[in-house]
């Protein structure tokens, strides 16, 4: 009956409108819009980001991805959208819980196992044109107007202001190094006597700050630094403009976890890290020993071999590409490009619900490394290496692994970061990389 009454409500059609404007950076538009619901930028794509809520879908447990797609769906073909350009079209941004959880643990409590968010405005920068999509109440002609207008004036008066500095009263922001090690032995012993091979292990750096986190030069530093990364910010699904600060879910990740574009799917395998050098010597020595060292190839191999067996489970064909080396500001990985199609149309987040989590942040066998994960980690997880993203009409989308990534919320950030451990993994080899993982949030706060 509930239920009933429910869909007839869905049934109404919410209104969709656009308006263009000239180009800004991610920078100008946060500046201009703030408060923002989410950000998302590809890989030196462009950026979109979403003002206000229209409409959210959330969910959780198990069945939370194909709750979503059912639920996003028939949200999203409620949107009238024949006279948007394709860039505009309306699209739900949110994320997912790394474990199947009904409700999420402190730091987390202000986020659900599932979120999707249907912005009330729609900003999609481009090189040469800002397109601004409304929806629902967003697309009432003085809604947008009053849009166009901020973003026309973004940038004026806040050119040659620096942005107040944040100061980390946390003077230390390193993890626990016996504590990371003994935990790091602990999954080495559950290795021993098998069956597990695999067991990503995570730890958390929480920081007070003295001033809120400034999200526009935040994500600016990021995109610097960056640029080959998805660069990311979430809040809670009813968050309002007035609350502050709201939480934020942000980061710069290098992983993709799935794109599917038509029937065509990407993702990768990125598992296996070293350092950057301080010299280019010894940054050359490391990219050597992480393409000779046999114990990263097998920890990368579980995670390769693992997402080109699952998606050969519904593409019509895979193509594993050859291995390399994907260089960051601060790590080196290995990374293995895979490559589908489709020959029946698949949702995104068919994909994402079968690929997560991939033994890159999970392990591998996958039960044995969850459980381990369970009993021997002491990070709350949350959206933490856990699919974050968006999906259209169409089951079309974008998503990527968490990581590299902080929750901030009131004047506390947490930063996580992780590990794959295997059977000869070097606790303290594995702790300065953590540190070398903590690095590009680290440095915003500092
Ligand atoms: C889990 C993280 O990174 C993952 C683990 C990696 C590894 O163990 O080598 C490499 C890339 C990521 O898949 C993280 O950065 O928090």
């Amino acid at each position: 009956m509930a239920e009933d009454l429910h869909d007839r409500h869905q049934a109404d059609r919410l209104d969709a409108a656009v308006r263009t404007t000239g180009p800004r950076t991610l920078r100008e538009a946060i500046q201009a819009l703030d408060p923002i619901t989410a950000v998302w930028a590809s890989p030196d794509g462009p950026a979109v980001l979403a003002v206000g809520q229209a409409k959210t879908v959330t969910a959780s447990g198990a069945a939370r991805f194909q709750e979503v797609k059912r639920r996003g769906d028939r949200l999203l073909e409620r949107v009238e959208t024949a006279h948007l350009p394709e860039r505009a079209r309306p699209r739900l941004f949110g994320g997912l819980s790394f474990f199947d959880q009904a409700t999420l643990e402190p730091p987390w409590t202000d986020f659900e196992p599932a979120a999707f968010v249907l912005p009330a405005i729609q900003v999609t920068l481009g090189r040469d044109q800002t397109l601004v999509s409304g929806f629902g109440a967003g697309a009432a002609p003085p809604r947008l107007d009053q849009i166009v207008q901020q973003l026309a004036h973004a940038g004026e008066g806040t050119q040659t202001k620096t942005d107040p500095r944040i100061s980390a009263t946390a003077t230390d922001l390193r993890a626990d190094r016996p504590d990371w090690i003994e935990r790091v032995r602990a999954i080495q012993d559950r290795i021993e006597t098998g069956p597990l091979q695999k067991a990503v292990l995570a730890a958390a750096l929480d920081v007070a700050l003295t001033d809120p986190l400034p999200l526009g030069a935040v994500l600016k530093t990021l995109t610097d630094r960056y640029p080959s990364c998805y660069r990311f910010s979430f809040t809670p699904p009813g968050t309002q403009a007035g609350d502050t600060p709201p939480a934020q879910f942000f980061g710069a990740t290098p992983e993709q976890l799935v794109g599917k574009r038509g029937r065509t799917v990407e993702t990768e395998a990125l598992a296996g890290t070293v350092e950057r050098g301080a010299t280019e010597a010894i940054d050359a020595a490391n990219v050597s020993r992480l393409q000779r060292d046999s114990t990263l190839a097998v920890e990368h191999e579980f995670v390769a071999s693992r997402i080109a067996e699952q998606l050969r489970e519904t593409a019509a064909t895979v193509t594993v590409g050859d291995r390399e080396v994907r260089s960051l500001a601060n790590v080196h990985h290995l990374r293995t490009p895979i490559h589908a199609t489709l020959d029946t149309d698949t949702h995104v987040l068919d994909f994402v619900a079968t690929l997560h989590p991939t033994p890159a942040v999970g392990g591998h066998p996958p039960e044995a490394a969850l459980e381990t994960i369970h009993e021997v980690e002491s990070t709350v997880r949350g959206w933490y290496a856990a699919p974050v993203g968006w999906f259209d009409a169409n089951g079309d989308g974008e998503f990527a692994v968490g990581i590299r990534s902080a929750l901030a919320r009131d004047s506390r950030v947490t930063l996580f970061a992780g590990n794959g451990i295997v059977a000869g993994s070097d606790p303290e080899t594995e702790y300065e990389e953590l540190a070398a993982k903590f690095r590009p949030i680290r440095e915003v706060l500092e």
